[in-house]
């Protein structure tokens, strides 16, 4: 299994074409955060507005609208439960991200649902957190996947155990791993110490950069909002995009854990905008 080096930032991240406007970088929508757990779907579109993406909005429960604005000025919000603005957004935007902090109660499905049933051919569809268990548990939502858009899952190690019925003490089974991911007909990044990425023309690459000062909620959220605005905006591979995103995450927080006993999701977002200045090709 290859790993994924330094080389790949150059190769995705570039300087910003002079002749541009917020449309060249790509649209983003993240769909994620009940009353309860707003800061995931924060975090996610902090992420991806600091990691570059042109035009980013939120799908959140109403109770959200006030921290969002306050939060990320930058970003548009829409509450999920208005059907009309929702499903106009989802077939407006390049990347939905689905699923931090969603919960797994009946609005969520429904949420979900709504999703699966308005994504197109061109757009690329990251299923996370709430979301990847919802498919897990439920043969409706599973058979609701859309087989046409890219599909890209981000799940922990108990995530990719309910979706996969792979025990977490087997993962270490590539192959294993890999049938999953082929028979989903999806992209599977698995995320823990070392995360691998499966890709859908056969390769795996392994991360080597990260570590413990990344274990804190709300780390996960963090990498949907990075990998949508990679994916969004660059014109590399789908494959190297995703390797950019990921690497990004990680290589941010090793460098934050050399002063820091934990790096907080915050503080990764919060390095994006020079990091990816450093490293642009
Ligand atoms: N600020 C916010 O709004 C935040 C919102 N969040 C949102 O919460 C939602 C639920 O996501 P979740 O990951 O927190 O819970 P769940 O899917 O039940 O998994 C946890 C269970 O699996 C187990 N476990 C075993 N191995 C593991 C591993 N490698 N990595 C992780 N867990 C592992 C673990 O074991 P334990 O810790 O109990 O030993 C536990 O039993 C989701 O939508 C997410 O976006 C969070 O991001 C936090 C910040
Ligand atoms: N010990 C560790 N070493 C390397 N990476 C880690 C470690 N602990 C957590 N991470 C990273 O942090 C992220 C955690 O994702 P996730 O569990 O989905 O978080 P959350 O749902 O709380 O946002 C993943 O990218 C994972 O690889
Ligand atoms: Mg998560």
């Amino acid at each position: 299994m290859q790993t994924i080096t330094a080389d790949i930032l150059k190769k995705v991240i570039h300087q910003r074409p002079q002749n541009s406007f917020k449309g060249t970088f790509g649209k983003v929508l993240i769909v994620g955060g009940n009353p309860n757990m707003g800061g995931a779907a924060i975090m996610a579109g902090s992420a991806a507005v600091h990691a570059g993406a042109g035009l980013v909005t939120i799908a959140t429960a109403r109770e959200n609208l006030t921290a969002v604005h306050s939060v990320i000025p930058e970003a548009m919000f829409v509450d999920y439960h208005d059907a009309p603005q929702f499903i106009s957004l989802i077939k407006g935007v390049d990347v939905i991200v689905l699923g931090p902090g969603l919960g797994n109660d009946p609005t969520a499905e429904k949420v979900i649902q709504t999703v699966f049933a308005n994504v197109a051919s061109n757009q690329t569809l990251i299923i996370d957190g709430s979301a990847i268990t919802l498919v897990a548990q439920s043969a409706a939502l599973k058979d609701a996947v859309p087989t046409n858009a890219h599909v890209i899952y981000t799940p922990h190690q108990m995530e990719w155990q309910r979706l996969s019925g792979i025990p977490i003490s087997e993962q270490n089974n590539t192959h294993r791993n890999q049938q999953a991911q082929q028979s989903l007909n999806a992209t599977v990044i698995l995320k823990k110490h070392h995360s691998e990425i499966y890709f859908l023309n056969g390769e795996i690459r392994k991360l080597m950069v990260g570590g413990p000062a990344m274990a804190t909620g709300g780390m996960g959220d963090t990498l949907t909002g990075i990998l949508a605005a990679f994916i969004a905006q660059f014109d590399a591979s789908f494959e190297d995009r995703i390797q950019a995103a990921v690497f990004t995450h990680s290589k941010i927080a090793d460098e934050l854990a050399e002063a820091k006993y934990v790096v907080l999701p915050t503080d990764i977002i919060s390095h994006l905008q020079s990091f990816m200045k450093r490293n642009c090709g």
